[in-house]
């Protein structure tokens, strides 16, 4: 590959192509990244944790999903006009919801029209535990609902992130663009990713490591001391609640030398000291989803780096944390496809 390419770059017997884009994000003047990320994460979490694929029944789930998170780290009082009311009331909706697909699929199941191989594998994973013990519907709501939320909101927090450090750091997307290209170059057109070139995305990985360790998706969690102990001089009861907090583990200097610089470099080699990098946690409770936010990352970016390159519409966009790190406008860009 020609290592001094510059945009607009032309792959060679590569048609540039937007069809897998979610509708109305092309020849638009201003795409805001979040929410586009956001909904297309969700429609993938529910096709690929709950086989559900109705665009109307979708819909209607994530609009529930997002008062939903609003309600998390809330004061837990649930008085009318909260967020954590509203979030109350809206779980007992999604539950409902869910409660009835399971019903209806558990049914199919038990008149033999399961209708694809999924469908079967899905009722074997979900219907008993660890011990062979069937699980109630109950709790089979409950996983639902934690893997739709923890598979979709996280992810589409670091993608958008991602793609506003990109768009703030030219030099970087040229790395990354290099590295995206060099993977498309060796596939045939049409061809799908596989494990093997996730494995090359080396430096894009790094990319997305410095990302969130700048900015976590999740902040932090909360632990139960199991024992007394002492830590940097007060003693911590049994039975304390506490919370750790990647932001600032994250900054700490005598870890993360110009704590504030963003540079993926410092993910290269054996990167940093064990838990001293803990976007995902750590721990038995570690995040499993680690492997498929992964995955889910880099599709998406060789997906948009070797199709577009991307304006940031405002400079410098602030992030909040409601409860996730996200950029208050949304990131709003322009999207440029490449010429072929
Ligand atoms: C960039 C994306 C993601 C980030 C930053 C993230 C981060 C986290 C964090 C910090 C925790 C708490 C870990 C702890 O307490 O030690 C967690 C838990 C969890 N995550 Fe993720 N996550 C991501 C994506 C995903 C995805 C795609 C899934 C897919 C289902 C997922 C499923 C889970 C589950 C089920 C738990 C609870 C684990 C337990 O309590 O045992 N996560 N995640």
């Amino acid at each position: 590959m020609d290592s001094n390419f510059q945009f607009p770059y032309h792959p060679p017997n590569k048609p540039s192509t937007t069809k897998n884009l979610p509708p109305g994000s092309f020849g638009r003047k201003e795409v805001k990244v979040f929410k586009t990320v956001k909904s297309y994460l969700f429609e993938l979490a529910c096709s690929l944790f709950l086989s559900l694929e109705d665009p109307k029944q979708v819909s209607e789930l994530g609009s529930l999903f997002k008062a939903f998170l609003k309600g998390l780290g809330e004061l837990p009082v649930a008085i009318p006009g909260t967020r954590f009311y509203r979030a109350k009331n809206v779980t007992n909706a999604i539950k409902k919801q869910l409660m009835v697909i399971i019903k209806q699929r558990k049914l199919a199941i038990k008149q033999e029209n399961a209708t694809s191989f999924k469908d079967f594998l899905s009722h074997l994973l979900l219907s008993s535990d660890e011990n062979g013990r069937f699980l109630s519907d109950t709790e089979i709501v409950n996983n639902i609902m934690l893997l739709l939320f923890a598979g979709h909101d996280t992810t589409a927090v670091s993608i958008t992130l991602l793609m506003k450090s990109l768009g703030e750091h030219p030099d970087v997307y040229e790395n990354v663009l290099k590295e995206q290209l060099g993977i498309l170059e060796g596939k045939l057109c049409g061809e799908l990713l596989n494990w093997n070139d996730i494995q090359k995305m080396r430096y894009s990985w790094n990319v997305v490591c410095e990302v969130l360790r700048l900015n976590p998706s999740v902040i932090g969690a909360f632990r139960e001391a199991l024992v007394d102990f002492a830590y940097a001089g007060y003693t911590i009861p049994k039975g304390w609640k506490i919370i750790w907090s990647a932001v600032m583990t994250h900054k700490e200097e005598d870890n993360f030398p110009n704590a504030t610089n963003f540079d993926p470099s410092r993910f290269e080699g054996a990167g940093p000291t064990p838990f001293t990098y803990v976007p995902f946690g750590g721990g038995p409770r570690m995040c499993l989803g680690k492997e498929l936010a992964r995955v889910q990352t880099l599709v998406f970016l060789h997906n948009i780096m070797t199709k577009f390159k991307w304006d940031l519409l405002i400079d410098d966009e602030k992030i909040e944390y409601d409860p996730m790190a996200t950029p208050v406008n949304g990131l709003p860009v322009q999207l440029h496809p490449h010429q072929v």
